[in-house]
């Protein structure tokens, strides 16, 4: 800083915590230091609120080592011009991620190869809007090194010709905050190694899997209107020659209660909406199924339908992914039942019957269409949904459970089916892909996960 202050440099001021400004130093007379902001505005400050800028030869530098200060108000300032320009990505080196500056920014999301050591990071900034700069022509580029402009599809290529070339594992992990583009990242990422990996239909069927993640596993939340509400880990196999020849995906943390509650505005997990208007009529009469507004489950957060998005149209893409990875007919029927199964859960209802709060399952179109999907018959739900048994001593006591007990058993039922049938969903998927058919010791993981948004926190060496 003293370099900066005797040659009266550019510099940040900041004048209130929450903004920095860039100015020109005009003069110093003890510990008052006279700026002459860009605005026209002029500023006297102490030393101690001034951070050295970088000279203007060094706007929108594609990557962040290229700067002579690294400082928060830098780095920002950067990012900012460059994504003004839709250049939305920017190398750097994890040794340069301060948290002090990546925990701010919003949409930014962090790529890492790691072989045994942390290796490029890419960060992106969400653009919030279709930029061009994706495709197959920009895919080729890469693949024959006629551009360095940071890109995912660049770290994609790394992680790959670091593969085949050392025979070893690599990882891609993608974080950021809700909304900042990871799973779109993951797909941009997975998108290009299916590209270069392509051989046998294998690469369509690892995409296609991402509809039917997506359609159980994502929903809409007040930050995001496709919030994955899950972690995943992707696999891709290759075989010696850089061909795909399996995938095997591990998913964490579902988050469960939205199947029963979320705030007012959100959606319950994209399928639910999907089936309720894209089942043909064949479906709806075999599943008893409604439309979507008819569901407790549903209807509880008035909030069914996505600005943009014909959920109808999401259920016929779904049916065609689940056909490309080899869901069968009758798996793909016992999914869209245990689904209806859940819905009609939720419009059970209880009676009390007596002053300790005891109920009894209210006889509805709910119990029955739940019971008949289930397989099971009205008697058997009504006993699981209202009654508990006890052991005391050698004899079995049934007891009655309360309107709060006979609420919460029904939607850990609900619960429970629909984790379970995410975790079943996965495992077809997997069995699909050919999980454990082939060992070749050569895979590119790509973790795509919500909570890592804290790098002070984050020990990217250990992480894989
Ligand atoms: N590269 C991109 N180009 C264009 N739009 C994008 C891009 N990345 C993200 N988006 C937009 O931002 C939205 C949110 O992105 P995404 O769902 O990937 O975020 P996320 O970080 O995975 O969020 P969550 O943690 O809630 O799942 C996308 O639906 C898409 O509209």
């Amino acid at each position: 800083m003293d370099y900066v202050l005797q040659k009266k440099l550019r510099v940040w001021c900041s004048a209130s915590d929450e903004k920095w400004e860039l100015g020109q130093i005009q003069s110093i007379s003890g510990d008052d230091v006279e700026i002459h902001l860009v605005n026209g505005e002029v500023l006297t400050l102490p030393p101690e609120r001034l951070l050295p800028a970088n000279p203007d030869i060094l706007d929108g530098v594609d990557d962040l080592i290229q700067m002579s200060y690294l400082n928060e108000p830098s780095v920002l300032y950067n990012l900012q011009y460059r994504y003004s320009r839709d250049h939305i990505y920017v190398r750097t080196i994890h040794q340069a991620l301060d948290c002090s500056w990546s925990t701010q920014c919003l949409f930014i999301c962090v790529l890492l190869s790691l072989q045994t050591k942390a290796g490029p990071v890419l960060i992106a900034i969400n653009p919030l809007k279709e930029v061009p700069l994706y495709g197959k022509d920009l895919i080729r580029k890469y693949r024959q090194k006629l551009t360095n402009d940071p890109h995912v599809y660049a770290i994609a290529d790394i992680a790959f010709n670091e593969m085949l070339r050392d025979g070893i594992n690599q990882s891609i992990i993608i974080s950021g905050e809700s909304g900042a583009g990871k799973t779109e990242t993951a797909k941009i990422a997975m998108q290009y190694l299916a590209a270069l990996g392509g051989a046998n239909g294998m690469e369509s069927e690892v995409l296609q899997t991402n509809v039917i993640l997506e359609a159980l596993g994502n929903a809409k939340t007040s930050r995001n209107d496709n919030s994955s509400r899950f972690g995943k880990l992707i696999e891709m196999h290759f075989s010696e020659t850089g061909k795909i020849c399996g995938a095997k995906i591990q998913t964490f943390l579902l988050e469960k209660s939205r199947v029963v509650r979320r705030a007012p505005g959100e959606r319950s997990y994209h399928i639910f909406y999907q089936l309720c208007s894209g089942a043909s009529p064949l479906h709806r009469k075999k599943l008893l199924l409604r439309d979507a507004n008819y569901y407790n489950y549903l209807k509880q957060s008035a909030c069914l339908r996505i600005d943009g998005v014909d959920d109808a149209k999401r259920f016929s893409s779904l049916l065609g992914a689940l056909d490309i990875v080899q869901i069968s007919g009758e798996n793909q029927m016992e999914l869209f039942s245990m689904l209806a199964v859940v819905l009609w859960l939720g419009n059970i209802s209880f009676s009390v019957i007596d002053n300790e709060n005891h109920v009894e399952v209210d006889s509805n179109e709910g119990l029955a269409n739940a019971a008949k999907l289930l397989g099971c018959s009205v008697p058997q739900l009504v006993i699981a949904l209202s009654t508990r048994k006890i052991q005391a001593g050698k004899e079995n006591i049934v007891q009655r459970l309360t309107l709060t007990q006979a609420l919460d058993a029904r939607d850990a039922l609900a619960k429970s089916i629909y984790a379970h049938l995410f975790d079943w969903i996965v495992e077809q998927i997997n069995h699909s892909l050919g999980t454990g058919r082939q060992r070749t010791r050569r895979s590119i993981s790509i973790l795509d996960i919500y909570g890592f948004e804290s790098f002070n926190k984050m020990a990217l060496n250990s992480s894989v």
